[in-house]
């Protein structure tokens, strides 16, 4: 039966993005784009180059301006950028941002701070005593062991290898318990064995956290058809294709956005797998 029949409310999206458009000057970068992401689930964003991904992803992180339309976060107006932990919202950076005069465990530490951690404000925004310093400290250390870089809790990030690192900006990002998680460009940077273990890890958020959702920006078409439980593309700054891994695999209008692109067409569409 479904939620019409029974007169129910629709269960409010984690993540509600209606009719966004952008504009740079006379650039349009994003047309009239929606889509959803319903709690628990995994989404990735992809298109080909100057589809519109990070300005997409920028205006739901509240880093860019929409010229019309809204984003919503759990039926409500999503939240500053620098308020987003509060709502129950993390994100990564492509840069990754991490505080290098901070050990690995401080950074994490921060990701507890209602402020944005890669803001300035970096632990401020914690209680400072020290039981909620203990506390915090534990829920780090929980965070990086359960990303398998427990041990490394007490170095500084630049010592570590990027790969370190990058698992580094997702246990601060992880720490919170977030409901939405955004990650931006995970797979950057990484080899191709380091972005199977990254699937993993996302694999593995959504597995033990039954209500966390995330939305991934993304150029590694295979890691998205990895672990995506639905896509969304993106072509020109218009939503061109939305659906289960294996339908925009098959999608035409999806291989032709990505001719001539420095992506694989093959990797979209699962050839030779
Ligand atoms: N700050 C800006 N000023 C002017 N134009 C911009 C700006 N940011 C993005 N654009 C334009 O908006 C469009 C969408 O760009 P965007 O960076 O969001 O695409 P993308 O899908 O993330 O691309 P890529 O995969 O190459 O990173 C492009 O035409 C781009 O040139």
């Amino acid at each position: 039966m479904s939620v019409a029949d029974t007169g129910a409310p629709a269960p409010a999206a984690r993540l509600s993005v209606r009719d966004v458009t952008a504009r740079f000057g006379g650039i349009t970068a994003l047309e009239d784009v929606s889509f959803d992401v319903a709690p628990g689930e995994v989404v990735g964003l992809i298109g080909p180059n100057g589809a519109g991904k990070t300005t997409m992803f920028n205006i739901i992180c509240g880093l860019a301006k929409a010229k019309s339309g809204t984003v919503l976060v759990d039926g409500e107006p999503r939240p500053r950028a620098d308020r987003l932990a509060a709502a129950g919202v993390a994100r990564t950076f492509q840069g990754l941002a991490l505080f290098s005069g901070l050990t690995v465990r401080q950074n994490v530490m921060a990701g507890l701070s209602p402020l944005a951690p890669g803001a300035l404000t970096g632990l401020i925004g914690l209680k400072a005593g020290p039981r909620h310093l203990e506390d915090a400290a534990r829920r780090a250390q929980s965070a990086l062991d359960g990303l398998g870089i427990g041990d490394t809790a007490d170095r500084l990030p630049d010592d570590l290898p990027y790969p370190l690192q990058k698992r580094v900006a997702l246990a601060r990002a992880l720490v919170s318990s977030p409901r939405l998680l955004l990650l931006d460009e995970p797979a950057g940077g990484l080899g191709e064995d380091e972005i199977d273990e990254l699937g993993e890890l996302i694999l593995d958020v959504v597995r033990e956290n039954a209500e966390t959702s995330v939305l991934f920006v993304e150029h590694h078409v295979d890691l998205v058809m990895a672990v995506s439980d639905r896509i969304v593309v993106l072509d020109a700054g218009r939503v061109i294709a939305a659906g289960t891994p294996e339908r925009i695999r098959v999608d035409p209008v999806v291989a032709e956005a990505y001719l001539g692109q420095d992506v694989d067409v093959d990797d979209i569409q699962g050839v030779g797998r």
